[in-house]
């Protein structure tokens, strides 16, 4: 479904990536693990077109990527939900999902059937976004991504400065959202779930991949000296 064939990326004169092979299968999760700086952010932004890149390094379905726009991703079925949520907070919750169900693609996801699942959620949905906790405001971010019927979603950070329980509820829908066959590339920096939640994983370290493989056999001692580079 997506394949990364020696992709690098710049910022001006710096190299933020070198040569980074990559694929995702139909249905599969992919996690991308490592330090802070490593790159995972800008492969993230390649991924979703965000980042121009030389157009054949990054393909979806056999489509380059490279120079398209990311409303046009949209349009493909790749969505990102980026660090830091990006909600918008002179909207309601409700609002904010319904913009970018406007946006995205038809299908199966809407405000409906996601109150259906998340019923606090529902219970919250004429408050402003920002009237909400970390937790809930990471729902509504991933809410919104999944209103827009990817068939790849990309996940920046979704867990980051969560509680136990609230971080559970946001793969608890991703989860959900997988049994429609939905593929997931997911940046997480707590190597344990990365693993737990993915089916394979690579590890970046400055710019480049280091490691690689089936998530349920990691060898942890490795992935931990390919994170810190040792
Ligand atoms: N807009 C930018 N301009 C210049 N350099 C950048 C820019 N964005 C990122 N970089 C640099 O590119 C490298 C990779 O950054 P990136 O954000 O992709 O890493 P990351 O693995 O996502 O890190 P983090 O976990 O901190 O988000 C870093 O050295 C960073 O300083």
């Amino acid at each position: 479904m997506l394949e990364v064939n020696s992709l690098s990326a710049y910022y001006g004169l710096f190299q933020a990536l070198f040569d980074v092979d990559l694929r995702v299968e139909e249905g599969e999760c992919i996690s991308l693990i490592g330090a802070n700086g490593a790159g995972k952010t800008t492969l993230m932004r390649a991924l979703v077109g965000a980042l121009k890149v030389d157009s054949a390094s990054v393909l979806f379905e056999g489509q380059p990527v490279g120079g398209q726009s990311e409303r046009q991703q949209l349009a493909r079925g790749v969505t990102l939900v980026p660090e830091g949520r990006r909600l918008f907070p002179s909207l309601t919750v409700r609002e904010n999902i319904e913009l970018a169900q406007h946006h995205g693609r038809p299908g199966k996801w809407d405000a409906e059937l996601l109150f259906q699942e998340l019923p606090a959620l529902a219970e919250v949905q004429n408050r402003m976004s920002t009237e909400l906790s970390g937790g809930q405001q990471q729902l509504v971010a991933i809410s919104r991504a999944l209103v827009t019927n990817p068939r790849l979603l990309l996940c920046d950070e979704i867990s980051l400065g969560l509680s136990p329980y609230a971080v559970d509820e946001v793969y608890r829908l991703l989860n959900r959202a997988r049994k429609d066959g939905m593929s997931v590339v997911l940046v997480e920096q707590n190597v344990q779930r990365a693993l737990a939640e993915a089916d394979r994983f690579y590890c970046i370290q400055k710019g480049r991949v280091v490691l690689d493989g089936p998530a349920a056999d990691a060898d942890h001692h490795a992935v931990a000296n390919a994170y810190f580079g040792v």
